[in-house]
């Protein structure tokens, strides 16, 4: 069918375009199908319906149709009926819980890296992961599939440092300093992270408060090798392209499957030819890993799959029933973590967190004898050795290497949380915690989050504030407020835990 084009220049991250319900019908596509596109070039487009935008006899072609077929908006183009994807029956297969082959783990990958998978395959993809774990061969197979897919750096020197955490703790600003410290002591550490997936700020999110984090693969192999280390977003240098984009299925449905974390942290790895890395799994309560049972089991995972991929893999299984420091979201965090380069301010739980990572990391790279890793990277922080790396990293990357932690402002819209009795804090909900700083609007807005002034065992008085929320806008202020009022995320001793009426009252 010949329909005249009516360009929507609107980047939508897919080949999509728009049609009438009426030329709909008569296709005999419904939306989410997908049709065929052709012009001097073709392509598949997934289908989205419209009644009012789009007259019949009109097709709407997103930003990315256009650019991808290199056309003139005045011309028509020819649109027919076109079948699902391979890599979509391949998702039908995860989902009866059949096993997959190599070829069909590369096809999907492809599918995904190439935007032919539409948004609800994807998040199909990711569900049925979630319900479906994938073999140790599968697993393997996606990871390298997402490193075979993108751009891959080699260093001509050696070791390549790396460390990555799982996440789902908040306030795990730890790589802002271990990243410094390792960098510090001569070792190479090209550190690419995700942003936010379950969390109120991944280290992506914090480290663009102070330089850009968008760089090609290239850029962050120079930039290393000029000073050591980078502080970089996976997401924009085509390294394991596929990640990024299931990490922006993964957030909304706030879940992390352990076949896709498995596989999105060491296809990172694995594309930066790392040789040693220290993998984070904070564990507890309100985290992704609920016990030091599930802790180690997971880190047999990570470290066999590190075999598998020629890589030498330690895991340091760590506290994560609280928060990390004292800050959720990322202006605070990184206020919080420039605190402790410049002066060692700062909470224990970040900076003994931090230098035992360091640490590690420093005994495998063989600049520091076993057992001594944690004293070096405690001195690299106390003789401002750190600092000045971190300002060596900020300024490579294009950001102002003179900020000090008194620069970095929190949103201007304050709400304090009091305790509404005397005791002591015996509850702090990570899930809560992340979901007021998110409504505040964390990630994104740099200025939003939670300063926390009292932790699980300090005592409090009535009244006395024990979180202050910040938020950059004051509506988005008012609902994380709503939502803590609603559903407190702290619990002091004492207090009745709940009211359950009897059927009189009911
Ligand atoms: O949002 P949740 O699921 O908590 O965690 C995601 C964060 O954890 C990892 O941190 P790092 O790169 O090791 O510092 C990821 O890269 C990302 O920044
Ligand atoms: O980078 C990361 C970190 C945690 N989980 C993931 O899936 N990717």
């Amino acid at each position: 069918m010949q329909l005249k084009v009516q360009p929507l220049n609107i980047k939508v991250g897919k080949y999509k375009v728009v049609l009438n319900s009426v030329d709909a019908k008569e296709l005999g596509v419904n939306e989410g199908d997908r049709v065929r596109v052709r012009d001097h070039d073709s392509l598949t487009a997934i289908v989205d319906f419209t009644e009012d935008m789009i007259s019949p006899g009109m097709v709407g072609l997103y930003h990315e149709v256009q650019e991808k077929l290199q056309r003139e908006w005045t011309e028509t183009v020819d649109i027919s009926p076109a079948s699902i994807p391979k890599s979509a029956q391949v998702i039908k297969k995860l989902m009866n819980k059949q096993k997959l082959t190599q070829e069909e783990i590369y096809l999907l990958v492809n599918g995904i890296v190439d935007e032919s998978l539409s948004d609800i395959e994807l998040s199909a993809f990711m569900t049925a992961s979630y319900i479906n774990d994938m073999s140790d061969d599968e697993t393997e197979w996606l990871t390298r599939a997402m490193i075979d897919t993108g751009e891959k750096i080699e260093f001509d020197t050696h070791p390549v440092m790396d460390k990555h955490s799982i996440g789902g703790v908040p306030g795990n600003k730890i790589s802002l300093l271990v990243v410094p410290i390792v960098a510090a002591n001569g070792l190479m550490i090209p550190k690419t992270s995700s942003r936010a997936i379950t969390g109120a700020g991944g280290t992506s999110d914090l480290m663009e408060v102070l330089a850009p984090v968008e760089f090609t693969a290239s850029e962050v192999r120079s930039m290393t090798e000029k000073v050591g280390g980078v502080l970089v977003w996976g997401g924009a240098t085509n390294i394991a392209p596929a990640d990024d984009k299931l990490i922006r299925i993964e957030y909304p449905l706030s879940i992390d499957p352990h076949c896709q974390l498995l596989a999105s942290i060491m296809a990172k790895k694995g594309s930066v030819g790392a040789d040693q890395v220290v993998i984070d799994i904070p564990t507890g309560e309100g985290t992704k890993i609920k016990n030091v049972q599930e802790g180690r089991k997971l880190a047999r995972d990570l470290i066999n799959l590190g075999e598998r991929l020629g890589m030498n893999i330690e895991c340091a299984l760590t506290y994560g029933s609280s928060p990390v420091g004292r800050t959720v979201g990322p202006a605070l965090e990184v206020r919080e973590a420039l605190k402790v380069l410049e002066s060692m301010e700062g909470p224990n739980s970040l900076i003994e967190k931090s230098t035992s990572i360091a640490g590690m990391l420093l005994e495998m790279g063989g600049v520091a004898i076993k057992g001594q890793g944690r004293k070096v990277a405690e001195d690299t922080l106390r003789n401002g050795y750190a600092l000045n790396k971190m300002k060596e990293i900020i300024d490579i990357q294009g950001g102002d290497s003179n900020v000090t932690s008194d620069d970095i402002n929190a949103g201007e819209y304050t709400h304090k949380l009091t305790a509404p009795t005397d005791g002591y804090l015996i509850e702090f909900n990570n899930k809560r915690l992340i979901e007021i700083a998110r409504l505040a609007g964390a990630p994104n807005d740099k200025g939003a989050g939670v300063l926390i002034h009292k932790k699980r065992g300090e005592s409090v008085k009535k009244d006395q504030a024990v979180l202050t929320i910040h938020s950059e806008k004051e509506y988005k202020l008012k609902s994380a407020v709503k939502s803590a009022q609603m559903n407190s995320p702290i619990m002091i001793e004492g207090m009745l835990l709940e009211r359950v009426p009897s059927y009189k009252e009911l």
